[in-house]
């Protein structure tokens, strides 16, 4: 592994060294005066004081820089290419901000998420109580949106990343994701398994009441999973940083891919200083500069990055981007939840699959397969691998349900 890219002395040292992205500079993008529709979302008791001299309390702490331009509403998005002038308009010296349209945002950087919740219309006061109306700038569209916010709202409570360098120097040595995914395709003829350990998820619900996240891994390990995916998410997903190195020290050997809703380039040192050998990150929520820069990190940290599409135009953008090992297409719709396994078939037809297959990257069907002709359909499609949380989370014994998805054991002891 190369040398950490880290310092050592606080607040900041030069040795620190992170591209700007760690410092998420928000361009301000979006001047909206659309407030319709409208509908009133929240009361709270408005500061006393401020009630008694007939002025508004303070206004919510969200989303600082926009309460400040109450006229404004604001939609954010990171990536280094924003940072230049995001800082100079955080530091108060760069003029009025940039404007553009949110759709504009999403012509530019193909991303779907907005990156931080927009504010609307101001607050309004009426006697004791505060109002917000709720219109399209600060409402989550879906559920990955507001996943995403919470996330970012999240990031503002770590710890800096210069507290994790003596930590991470005693992280567990990086295993091979990539390379233990193509032996088991090696070995088996069959899409390497990556088995998730999910304990809830928001389309779902509770997936398993009597979860005990060792016990799983252990069984999946036993049954033939390649390597595991560990929800991290704890709002959504009942997920938690500290199964990955529960995992680990409890002698497992699958590589682990930390499923996390990654933002911020922070959750990448964290995760690995947590015993995490590949990480999750969503070209939805992701722009190609905060990608590629987030690839470069994993590089250093030797973790691998599974970089997840949805659709086409997310599918051409991570082609363009060097150095991508594995490309997870989701099955799940963001909107709807629905899951749809032809969306594998319909993003690999064509030129798309002749371009991976030069590339030589590794495609990885994630959600929504539960049977051995699903396995099939997929593996036509040209995956390599599979992502399988809820068909096997659900069983009884989930590693024995390894078995019945694949349609024979793939166990490594079967094939001794
Ligand atoms: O699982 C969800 O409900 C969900 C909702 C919003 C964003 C992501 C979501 N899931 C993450 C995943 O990618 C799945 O956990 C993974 O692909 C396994 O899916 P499944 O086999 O269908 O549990």
């Amino acid at each position: 592994m190369e040398a950490l890219a880290i310092g050592s002395a606080p607040p900041r040292p030069p040795g620190l060294a992170l591209p700007p992205l760690t410092r998420h500079h928000h361009l301000l993008l979006h001047r909206s005066k659309i407030l319709a529709p409208r509908r009133l979302v929240a009361a709270a008791p408005m500061d006393a004081a401020a009630a008694a001299a007939g002025r508004g309390g303070p206004a919510p702490p969200r989303c600082a820089r926009a309460e400040t331009d109450s006229e404004d509403a604001v939609a954010t998005a990171s990536s280094p290419h924003s940072a230049e002038a995001a800082g100079a308009a955080e530091q108060g010296n760069g003029g009025p901000a940039p404007v553009a349209d949110a759709a504009d945002v999403e012509g530019v950087d193909g991303i779907r998420i907005r990156r931080r919740p927009v504010t609307g219309p101001p607050v309004h006061y009426v006697g004791p109580f505060q109002f917000r109306l709720e219109n399209e700038g600060n409402t989550p569209r879906n559920i990955l949106e507001r996943i995403v916010w919470d996330k970012e709202a999240e990031m503002k409570e770590r710890r800096p990343l210069y507290m994790l360098k003596g930590p991470l120097e005693n992280a567990p040595p990086v295993r091979d994701f990539v390379g233990a995914l193509k032996a088991s395709f090696d070995r088996t003829g069959l899409p390497a398994l990556i088995a998730e350990v999910k304990k809830a998820s928001p389309s779902r619900g509770v997936l398993r009441e009597d979860f005990e996240p060792v016990q799983i891994a252990q069984t999946y390990e036993k049954n033939g999973a390649a390597c595991l995916s560990v929800l991290t998410d704890a709002k959504y997903f009942q997920g938690s940083f500290d199964y990955l190195d529960a995992i680990r020290n409890a002698g497992v050997q699958c590589p682990l891919l930390c499923k996390e809703f990654i933002v911020d380039a922070w959750q990448l040192y964290y995760a690995r200083l947590k015993g995490a050998d590949a990480v999750l990150l969503i070209a939805a929520v992701l722009p190609d500069l905060d990608i590629k820069y987030m690839l470069k990190i994993c590089k250093i940290l030797g973790m691998a990055a599974l970089v997840e599409v949805h659709d086409e135009r997310e599918m051409d953008r991570v082609l363009g981007i060097d150095g991508v090992q594995l490309i997870g297409i989701n099955n799940r719709n963001l909107e709807t939840f629905q899951v749809d396994i032809s969306n594998t078939k319909k993003l690999l037809e064509g030129e798309r699959g002749q371009t991976i297959a030069q590339k030589g990257i590794i495609v990885v069907g994630e959600s929504g397969l539960f049977t051995p002709d699903h396995i099939s359909f997929v593996q036509n499609a040209g995956v390599k691998a599979v992502l399988v949380g809820e068909s096997l989370i659900k069983q009884e014994d989930p590693g024995k349900a390894i078995a019945g998805l694949f349609g024979k054991d793939i166990s490594p002891v079967s094939a001794a």
